[in-house]
């Protein structure tokens, strides 16, 4: 196909990197094949209200190191399941015909998709519908299947475990537990990245349901050999053994419409109760996902970028850029989203964890 023109948009929760990859996609697109960039606003809402921009090079001049995305973002608007209201009711609407009309109108011959598992779902959904797409995998929750890893996480478990220094001071002069609740969604890699780089005593994920009891008992072991202080992770989306995600709203608008968040104070209460200690609750919430990215995730933000438009160029489309080792590789939407990456509960990060003395409940 003779491509002239490419689209590119931003969804999902925003996380730090997205603005390097948007700069890499213009630049590679500019300089490599001569090709002209549409930025649609806000995600896939721009692409349904033909709201957009045109990216040249100076539109991207320095952003490699902002935070956030120029584009905005959103994660609510799903273009095969779009909220509308209808006397007063919310009513859902298939609109991917009018935004794929839409993109004909602009000749945007190929479309760049940066986002998480949602988007991308949307995206191969698209290429399911004939129109070419790539992806790029971006989230904090590092929860994507058929990559090691997406740009963001990198930032928000360097948020997160800066955090936890931090309460390790304040806990260590107040003789308290101190519990930090991290996002993730359904997967623990943020806590548990986070809890090994911090040096936590007890991290509580999806992936290895907990008991109270069990966190308490590390507790006062510490306590009981001197160590009045505790440091509790625990990742959003953890729950008590043959208990259930506790939920902070409900967002009707989207598709996953949990958003999940409070556990951090359930379980801070519960183990004030248990172990009689003074005990401090902090939720770290949208901290991890602002911000400059890191070294690491603006160099891989950029090789995403680039890549992105590679498999464009090579008529590559239904596919997403991906990290395999050391090598950026092109892998199958339908690979990327048919299964959430999760934390293997008996895998050698757990088994390293549990061998330094950390507790999982
Ligand atoms: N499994 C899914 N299939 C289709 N659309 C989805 C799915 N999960 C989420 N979505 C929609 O995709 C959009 C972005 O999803 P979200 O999970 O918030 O961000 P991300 O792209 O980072 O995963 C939202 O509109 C959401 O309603
Ligand atoms: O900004 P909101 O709507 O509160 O969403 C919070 C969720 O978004 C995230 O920060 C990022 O998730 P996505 O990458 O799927 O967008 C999750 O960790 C968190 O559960
Ligand atoms: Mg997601």
């Amino acid at each position: 196909m003779k491509i002239k023109r490419i689209g590119v948009l931003t969804g999902g929760g925003d996380c730090p990197g997205l603005n390097a990859v948007i700069r890499a996609v213009v630049k590679t697109a500019i300089r490599q094949y001569n090709y002209e960039v549409v930025g649609f606003i806000n995600g896939f809402a721009g692409m349904i209200k033909k709201e957009y921009r045109l990216l040249t090079e100076q539109e991207v001049s320095g952003i490699l190191h902002r935070g956030g995305t120029i584009l905005g973002t959103t994660n609510r608007d799903n273009p095969f399941r779009y909220a509308v209201k209808e006397n007063g009711e919310l009513v859902f609407k298939d609109v991917s015909e009018q935004a794929i009309a839409n993109l004909q109108e602009l000749g945007v011959d190929a479309l760049v998709v940066i986002g998480g598992d949602g988007s991308l779902a949307i995206a191969n959904e698209f290429y399911q519908k004939g129109l070419p797409v790539v992806g790029i995998p971006k989230t904090i929750d590092n929860d994507l299947s058929a990559t090691d890893t997406t740009f963001g996480f990198d930032t928000a478990l360097t948020t997160a475990s800066e955090a936890i220094d931090k309460l390790h001071t304040t806990a260590e002069s107040h003789h308290r537990v101190m519990v930090l609740e991290v996002m993730g969604r359904y997967a623990g890699w943020i806590a548990l990245h986070a809890g090994i780089a911090g040096g936590a005593d007890v991290i509580l994920i999806p992936e290895k349901p907990f008991t109270i009891e069990g966190a308490c008992a590390k507790i006062k072991e510490r306590a009981s050999k001197g160590k009045k202080f505790s440091i509790v992770v625990v990742a959003e989306g953890a729950t008590i053994k043959d208990g259930e995600l506790v939920v902070q709203r409900v967002v009707k608008e989207s598709h996953d419409s949990i958003r999940l968040g409070g556990i951090g104070n359930q379980i801070g209460e519960a183990i004030e109760a248990c172990t009689g200690m003074e005990t401090r609750v902090t939720v770290l919430g949208h901290l991890q996902r602002g911000g400059s990215p890191t070294a690491f995730d603006r160099i891989l933000s950029t090789r995403y970028g680039v890549g992105g438009v590679d498999l464009v160029a090579q008529d590559k489309f239904g596919q997403m850029v991906a990290l395999k080792g050391t090598d950026i590789v092109g892998v199958t939407l339908e690979s990327a989203v048919s299964q959430l990456k999760k934390v293997d509960p008996d895998g050698e990060l757990v088994h390293a964890a549990e061998s330094v003395g950390i507790c999982f409940g």
